[in-house]
């Protein structure tokens, strides 16, 4: 078996799906793991923020927006006005869902996951539909019942063991041997929909590859692989061929888009390979990435964006470090914010952090805890691994940057966007 992940941009109109299927041809024992249309998962946080500040209007309007979207696609793959009867089914659900919802705060994460999972269930659909029209025999996957993750919403992980059986008796069940399942969606032991993470659905398809013990995973991209950089904002950027896990992991983790940093560590368990290849070519060898690889020889810039620095200091002047530590991070971690880089000193502890929901909150009580708090927003994080003394000079010394921390190999520099 091997596993293909189609992300939003490679399916975003119809001659992406059509792609798809040239891209499948006549492969068999294929598992494809597929995201949300284009932006779609973008415009159904618009929907639930609408549910979440009760503008129903808002919401509503997102949804039009949506069925015609798809619609669109949909008429242009079956070449003239086409209903397909799951699709309206999915808006149905997802109308009702909108319209009815008896919204609370405490269960923001629940309704989100809910309304966002929409993406995938539609896009899968048109996918699955689509392929059986072109004479690809498929079988559609619900990965809210196939994967189950931790009950925890908006930012799952996946129990692989207790997907396992799952995953396995709906393949060896199914008569077809090419399955189409949706990335970023998992379902919590409550049978409630969960979601792994925005970009979450590299880590489905490796979930998937673990359990089906798959011979390689296959990512198909708007780029000819991984580069030593963003394309959209370092237009130089190269492509780098080969990769290891470890410096992946490195490399998600800091914030490279190109992979979700969950996508790693189930492949390196099984030791399967991933290929991060162009939907654009399919002869494009792309960047392969496996346990061991020739070391990377160029310096590598990941910038992560919509990042916040706390600066946090104790009132009473204790070390922040030593005494207060624990109760930091253990705040931090009940409102799940996300820490990208530590900076201290002897009363300070500056936090570059994701944005999030919750910061407020967990400012606030900070503030009840005894410390002051300094938030500024805005702000990102760029690593260079590899840096040279040139792009130290660059990039590390411009008015607007706050922390600059260098280690022999790797330079990371929190800076006002
Ligand atoms: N190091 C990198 N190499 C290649 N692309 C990168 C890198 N860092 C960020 N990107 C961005 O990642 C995008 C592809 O990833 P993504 O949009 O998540 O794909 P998809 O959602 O289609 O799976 C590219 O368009 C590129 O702008
Ligand atoms: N649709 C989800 C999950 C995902 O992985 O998407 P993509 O493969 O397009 O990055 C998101 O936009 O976050």
């Amino acid at each position: 078996m091997k596993v293909y992940k189609f992300g939003g941009a490679s399916v975003r109109n119809a001659e992406g799906v059509r792609n798809l299927r040239n891209i499948i041809d006549d492969e068999q024992n294929l598992f494809i793991i597929v995201s949300a249309m284009g932006k779609t998962t973008n415009a159904l946080e618009r929907v639930f923020e609408g549910v979440q500040r009760g503008d129903r209007e808002k919401s509503a309007a997102e949804i039009a927006r949506l069925r015609e979207y798809h619609a669109a696609i949909i008429d242009d793959l079956w070449h003239g006005p086409t209903r397909l009867e799951r699709v309206e089914a999915l808006f149905a659900e997802l109308d009702r869902v909108a319209a009815e919802t008896q919204y609370r705060a405490a269960d923001a994460e629940l309704w989100y996951d809910t309304i966002v999972a929409f993406g995938e269930l539609l896009s899968t659909t048109v996918v699955s539909e689509y392929l059986a029209s072109a004479g690809v025999a498929n079988h559609w996957v619900d990965m809210r019942r196939a994967l189950v993750t931790q009950q925890r919403h908006k930012d799952a992980s996946v129990d692989i063991d207790a997907s396992a059986f799952r995953l396995l008796a709906e393949v060896e069940g199914a008569a077809e041997t090419i399955f189409v399942g949706q990335g970023f969606i998992g379902g919590a032991p409550d049978g409630t929909t969960t979601t792994l993470g925005r970009e979450g659905s590299d880590y489905s398809a490796a979930v998937v590859a673990n359990i089906l013990g798959a011979e390689s995973m296959s990512v198909w991209k708007d780029v000819d692989g991984v580069l030593n950089a963003d394309p959209k904002t370092f237009p130089d950027a190269e492509q780098i061929k080969e990769l290891n896990y470890l410096d992946t992991i490195e490399l998600a983790y800091s914030g490279a888009q190109i992979i979700h940093p969950k996508t790693i560590k189930p492949l390196q368990n099984k030791n399967i390979p991933l290929y991060v290849r162009p939907f654009g070519d399919k002869r494009k060898p792309g960047t392969v990435i496996r346990g061991t690889s020739a070391p990377v020889t160029v310096p590598i810039l990941i910038l992560k964006k919509d990042q916040v620095f706390l600066t946090v200091r104790s009132r009473d002047f204790s070390f922040v470090l030593e005494e207060k530590f624990a109760t930091i991070f253990s705040l931090l971690e009940r409102y799940r914010i996300k820490t990208n880089l530590i900076h201290n000193s002897a009363v300070n502890l500056g936090l570059c952090v994701d944005n999030s929901w919750h910061i407020d909150e967990a400012v606030a009580e900070f503030r009840d805890e005894g410390f002051d708090v300094m938030k500024v927003e805005d702000m990102e994080l760029l690593t260079i691994r590899g840096y040279t003394d040139e792009l130290l000079a660059k990039y590390g010394y411009t008015p607007k940057v706050f922390v600059r921390q260098t280690t022999q190999s790797t330079a990371r520099i929190v800076r006002k966007k």
